[in-house]
């Protein structure tokens, strides 16, 4: 049985897209980096952790024939990673960052069974158009940014604010599903 650590509706369509059967499971971890971890390695640590959270949710029997999938996007601009924004506010600042600029999404998945553990992470990269206050603004109050790591959403009317991608849509939307695929096929499951 698989189940998908994720509170996400993004995530659950995304692995829908896949064609298999999956239950979900409520986590809720901390996402904070540690002082000097680089952002790669955030990403993974805190799908890892997402996963872990998950598995232990489950009863000794049920995680016998468990599969748990978990996954974390982060936006990265240079050495600062912007996560989902506290606020109005927050969501403004980082808006003004990525303006004009180019940055990293760093999307990782876990998936974890009673035997072994294995990860893959998607990094694409995205280019901002140049943004006045007023665009960000009105961005902002579309409500758009809150809940989405570097407050916006390609699948959403944060597409208008895109230049370019190179990458994976599915990475930047929060689960990359060609690696997805391939670590569940390395599970056994055939998608
Ligand atoms: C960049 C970007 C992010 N996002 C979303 C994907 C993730 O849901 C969110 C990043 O936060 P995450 O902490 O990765 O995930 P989450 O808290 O939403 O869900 P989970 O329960 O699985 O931890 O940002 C978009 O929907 N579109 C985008 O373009």
């Amino acid at each position: 049985m698989l189940y998908l650590a994720s509170q996400s509706p993004r995530r659950r369509e995304l692995l829908g897209q896949l064609g298999v059967s999956f239950s979900i499971l409520d986590v809720n971890v901390v996402e904070v980096p540690f002082p000097e971890e680089l952002p790669v390695d955030y990403v993974q640590r805190v799908a890892r952790d997402k996963a872990q959270a998950g598995w232990e949710s489950l009863n000794r029997e049920t995680q016998a024939h468990a599969l748990v999938l978990a996954s974390d996007t982060e936006v990265v601009l240079g050495d600062r990673i912007f996560g989902k924004p506290k606020d109005a506010d927050d969501a403004v600042q980082m808006l003004q960052a990525l303006s004009g600029r180019t940055h990293d999404v760093m999307s990782a998945v876990c998936v974890m069974s009673a035997k072994r553990e294995h990860g893959d992470v998607c990094i694409s990269r995205v280019r901002f158009a140049e943004l006045d206050e007023a665009d960000i603004a009105a961005y902002v109050a579309t409500g758009e940014p809150f809940g989405k790591a570097g407050a916006y959403a390609i699948q959403g009317k944060g597409a208008t604010l895109i230049q370019y991608l190179e990458g994976s849509y599915s990475g930047v939307m929060g689960l990359p599903v060609f690696e997805t695929a391939r670590l569940l096929r390395g599970f056994g499951l055939s998608v």
